[in-house]
């Protein structure tokens, strides 16, 4: 008898223990809400560094003129150059699959390592350490003497950071799936896109600033540098997390053979309507919107007589904007959807604004809260409405596509706009018309508007529904 009874609680004790074994095995890291977020915040505080860069130096383009003798075309290209590896080296789409490739780990510190280089180059282009014959000067002053050893180093840097910065958010995109799957994903795209738009606006308000410190006005290029720096650094503590979730999770978010990039996957793409309005709308809205943003401050300091630090507060609106809208949108769309028509109404929000802009001499803060609606409506409704067209696994190439494409108009518009500035203006001018600049955007808002129309309209044809609620699909 007590053999029996010691027989039935030893089974006792092992199927408990095999139960426990499974429910350890079956929690991770990404089961903890704290680790989870804490994630989020570690990833977001490299994207936010990667958008404070990118306008750093918009509200300075002033400056830039007066030290270094830029003219509107020249910071047009440097605005420009940011793109030109992913529009002309599909960067962002080759990153995409090295990302499938790689994994997390590498490829980010890879990209995220350019951004950092590009960064450091770009600001060491604009201090007095190079400038005073440094390393390079010589050899950027021997060709192309129209354009100056300043703004060739500096666009060297820009180029190498645009090289990183794309792929990096595709990289993050893709750390918050691997942590946020079947848990608060939506919620955490919101939130993710916030914390990028807090860099641009600590940019446009913290730029101003610094160049007013006793070292110099080059402090705001390399507080921008380091600050890129510090989040190589913050990437890295992310890095070892990551590789206990990979150590805890079978296949450690590699990519299966199936689920590989196939350039037949590309073809597909091509051939849906849908995703190629999408994709067409993602060009001119964003074409009409970021580099916008880039010369903002300068319209606002041409047109309403602003200092830096007005102008760079006014254009820090948008960002704000978009951080408390994009989320309520996009809680929106969630639940109600209606993703088709509010990219109409962003669009249509846009055409108005840079129409008011061209036309009126109404108070730029109200236009610019209004314009960060705009540019809240179409991404909460663009980006998830993609994850309806096309298959889960094929996201990344879709959206790295989408990037590129989005990279054409990203770097052929600053130019655009730089070069119909210095052709609409008598050369010294003391105060820039930006009419025909401002009307330029307001024509890209129309080709958006269009392309959100006829998506509305396939869309009864395709049947994704786009204007259903995100679960009902
Ligand atoms: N899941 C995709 C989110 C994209 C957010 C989007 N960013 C871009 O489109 C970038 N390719 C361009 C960023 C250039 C300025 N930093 C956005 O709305 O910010």
């Amino acid at each position: 008898m007590p053999s029996e009874k010691a027989f039935v609680f030893s089974v006792l004790l092992i199927t408990n223990t095999k139960l426990m074994n499974t429910e350890a095995l079956k929690t991770s890291l990404r089961d903890n809400p704290f680790t989870r977020w804490a994630m989020l915040l570690t990833v977001g505080f490299v994207l936010a560094a990667n958008y404070y860069f990118y306008d750093a130096l918009s509200p300075l383009k002033s400056t830039l003129t007066k030290e270094f003798g830029f003219t509107s075309t020249d910071f047009g290209l440097f605005v420009s150059v940011y793109s030109i590896p992913n529009v002309f080296f599909l960067m962002a789409v080759m990153g995409g699959i090295i990302l499938d490739k790689l994994g997390i780990r590498r490829t980010g510190f890879m990209f995220i390592a350019f951004m950092t280089l590009g960064a450091l180059v770009t600001a060491y282009g604009a201090s007095d350490m190079y400038r005073n014959n440094g390393l390079g000067y010589a050899f950027m002053s021997s060709f192309m003497p129209g354009y100056s050893p300043e703004l060739k180093m500096m666009l060297l840097g820009r180029f190498l950071f645009g090289l990183g910065a794309e792929t990096s958010i595709v990289v993050i995109s893709k750390i918050i799936v691997k942590w946020f799957k079947g848990k608060e994903l939506a919620l955490a795209f919101g939130v993710k896109l916030g914390l990028a738009r807090t860099g641009s606006f600590l940019a446009f308000n913290l730029s101003p600033i610094l160049i007013e410190a006793e070292a110099g006005w080059t402090v705001a290029t390399w507080f921008a540098a380091f600050f890129v720096t510090s989040a190589l650094l913050v990437f890295l503590i992310y890095m070892m997390f990551d590789l206990k979730l990979d150590r805890q999770v079978e296949h450690g978010g590699l990519l299966s053979k199936s689920e590989e990039f196939q350039f037949s996957d590309l073809t597909k793409l091509l051939m849906n309507r849908s995703f190629i309005y999408v994709t067409l709308l993602c060009l001119t809205f964003y074409s009409a919107v970021f580099p916008f943003l880039s010369f903002s401050a300068d319209f606002f300091l041409n047109k309403f007589g602003m200092s830096i630090k007005e102008s760079g507060f006014i254009s820090s609106l948008l960002p704000v904007g978009t951080m408390i809208f994009t989320p309520l949108f996009g809680f929106f769309v969630d639940k109600y959807g209606k993703a088709a028509s509010l990219m109409i109404y962003g669009s249509l929000i846009l055409v108005t604004v840079h129409l008011i802009f061209a036309f009126t001499g109404l108070t730029p803060y109200v236009m610019m809260v209004i314009l960060g609606v705009a540019f809240s409506l179409v991404p909460a409704a663009m980006w998830p409405s993609v994850a309806k067209m096309v298959d889960e696994t094929r996201i990344g190439s879709a959206y790295g596509f989408m990037f590129s494409v989005q990279n054409l108009g990203l770097w052929a518009f600053p130019i655009l706009a730089g070069v119909v500035l210095d052709g609409t203006n008598p050369e010294g001018t003391s105060q820039l018309d930006y009419t025909y600049t401002m009307l330029m955007f307001a024509c890209l808002g129309v080709f958006g508007l269009l392309f959100a129309l006829l998506l509305k309209r396939e869309d009864k044809v395709s049947g994704y529904g786009l204007e259903l609620p995100s679960n009902s699909k």
